[in-house]
């Protein structure tokens, strides 16, 4: 379903999980720039509402497109939205947990995880790509996550998807390095949304002082991407932490690379000799 509410600025930003949480304040956000916007979740109604509100406020156009991206048919309808859109702007921010011991959620729940943080994620970063290369620029920004950096029980689907989403964001960032198209990778912590209990789990799985608001993790975002960060870790104030990982990531990747096989492996070398 397509709907419309409210005049045109800056070009079209489309934020998908609009209806709540962090995409409604990216929606909010991107509107008070002047963007017009095209905003994507399943629940009609929240999204009809948020339209009304930003089209009165911020006075863009503001059409919302109601669709489960976790399914092939309404992710296709979306893309050729995002095409015909011709937008400057992603926020590729929807995304579910699927949280629980793995063996007893169902296999659906955990496919769930993978179609809507992976898959459509994906494709939606390939429809814009290709406007943005004809234009020559444009605006990416996938949200991850810093479980991304931590492989967690309870959260395996979960924290491998964001794993995907670190690493497809960084090797389109390589792609792309030497355009004008911007590519932001946003990773944050905790943030008090309906996150966990869309998730089905407790809202309060980490201590009360770790969360930040979604109007915080956005602005901050906002800052990252002003500044021409390419990862954003909000809550992370020591920068040199994200460069020291990178260096071992680095030196990690050389050793791999070594073309020998280490000393501990080499057990037939032995009776060989
Ligand atoms: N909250 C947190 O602690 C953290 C969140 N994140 C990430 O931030 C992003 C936004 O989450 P957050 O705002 O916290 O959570 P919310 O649950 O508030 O928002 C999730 C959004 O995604 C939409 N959505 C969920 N499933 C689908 C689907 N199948 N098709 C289309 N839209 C869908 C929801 O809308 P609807 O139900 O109407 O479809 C909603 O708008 C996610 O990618 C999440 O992984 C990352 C780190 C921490
Ligand atoms: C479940 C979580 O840990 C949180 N949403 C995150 O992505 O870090």
């Amino acid at each position: 379903m397509v709907g419309q509410a409210g005049g045109d600025a800056t070009g079209v930003a489309v934020v998908t999980g609009a209806s709540s949480g962090i995409g409604a304040v990216y929606a909010d956000r991107l509107a008070a720039r002047g963007h017009d916007l095209l905003l994507v979740a399943r629940r009609a109604d929240r999204l009809r509402q948020l339209a009304q509100e930003l089209s009165d406020r911020h006075g863009v156009q503001v059409q919302t497109a109601t669709a489960d991206l976790a399914e092939p048919e309404s992710l296709a309808r979306v893309e050729a939205l995002v095409r015909e859109s011709n937008a400057v702007l992603l926020v590729n921010n929807a995304g579910a947990g699927g949280l629980g011991p793995t063996a007893a959620i169902s296999a659906d729940r955990v496919e769930n995880v993978v179609r809507l943080n992976i898959t459509a994620l994906s494709r939606l970063s390939h429809a814009v790509l290709e406007g943005f290369r004809s234009r020559g620029a444009g605006t990416l920004v996938n949200i991850g996550s810093i479980i991304a950096l931590s492989p967690s029980p309870s959260a395996a689907a979960y924290s491998g998807s964001k794993a995907y989403v670190l690493n497809f964001t960084r090797s389109l960032q390589a792609e792309y390095a030497d355009t004008a198209i911007r590519i932001q990778l946003v990773q944050p912590g905790p943030i008090r949304t309906e996150f966990f209990t869309a998730a089905g789990v407790s809202e309060s799985v980490f201590p009360e002082d770790s969360y930040l608001t979604a109007e915080q993790l956005v602005d901050a975002a906002l800052a990252g991407l002003d500044a021409g960060e390419l990862v954003t870790t909000p809550t992370v104030a020591e920068t040199g932490i994200w460069e020291a990982l990178e260096a071992a990531r680095l030196a990690f990747m050389e050793a791999a690379r070594s073309g020998q096989v280490a000393e501990r492996y080499r057990v037939g070398e032995e009776s060989l000799a």
